[in-house]
């Protein structure tokens, strides 16, 4: 998976490279970050890549043309890549979408500043619309990482336990289901004996019914959306009578 992310502060990336899962994929070769900054493609001596929005209004917008050169220089280095915009007018991405991004070759991730980018480098030099949530950042580096990090943990190779992204919360549309480690008891609260006897096939009963558990009492909207098959809706009913006796 290769990323280009334009950016003016290409600093901020230093995070993803030299630490955790994201680090060590960059390390591997499992995913490869090349940063290009519209500075770099201005021409004028002040190196401009802002100017007033048209229209009056506060702040300052991205001007086209730094943008549309750095994302074409970006296109010349990966052109089975697609651009995408990240700000809070974009499709905004969940679990199911991010693994949609990760079957990709690579993506050129165009992150803005001030009060956003002229409309016209978004219609004709940007492919997709993305946001990770409703809500505004001063900037959409922050976003550029999330889904950087959120994409490139379910690619192969990128996690030490293959299963472990399988198995994250809103994997297959629930939450995940409680863990616990040592010590068996902490506090005056246990580890529930299911998960230190050893049957493996009870623990996997245990913790789907967990996950069900959870997801039916904090985002019953995901299970709207899921739908839940005969043996799925035994363990919840079993579930939610548990907690009624
Ligand atoms: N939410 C979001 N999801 O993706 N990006 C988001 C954002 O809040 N970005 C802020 C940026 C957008 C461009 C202009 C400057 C502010």
């Amino acid at each position: 998976m290769r990323f280009d992310v334009v950016t003016l502060f290409p600093a901020l990336f230093d995070v993803l490279l030299d630490q955790g899962v994201t680090g060590r994929a960059l390390i591997r070769g499992v995913a490869e970050l090349h940063l290009w900054n519209p500075r770099d493609f201005t021409r004028d001596r002040h190196r401009t890549v802002d100017d007033r929005p048209y229209g009056g209004g506060p702040g300052m917008l991205m001007k086209v043309e730094p943008l549309r050169d750095a994302i074409a220089a970006a296109r010349a280095q990966a052109p089975q890549s697609r651009v995408a915009y990240l700000s809070p007018q974009g499709r905004v991405l969940d679990q199911a979408a991010m693994v949609e991004l990760s079957r990709r070759p690579g993506w050129i991730l165009v992150a803005g500043r001030y009060e956003g980018v002229d409309e016209r480098l978004i219609e004709g030099h940007v492919d997709e619309e993305w946001s990770i949530g409703d809500y505004v950042l001063s900037g959409g580096e922050l976003a550029a990482m999330v889904v950087m990090d959120a994409v490139t943990r379910l690619l192969p190779g990128a996690l030490g336990h293959a299963d472990s992204a399988a198995q994250d919360s809103h994997t297959d549309g629930l939450l995940d289901c409680p863990h616990y480690t040592r010590p068996p008891e902490i506090d005056g609260r246990r580890v529930p004996e299911v998960l230190i006897g050893g049957d493996h096939a009870a623990i996997a009963r245990w913790r789907l019914q967990q996950a069900l558990g959870q997801t039916y009492r904090r985002r019953p909207d995901l299970l709207e959306r899921r739908g839940l098959n005969q043996h799925e809706q035994a363990l919840l009913d079993e579930f939610v009578r548990s907690r009624h006796d």
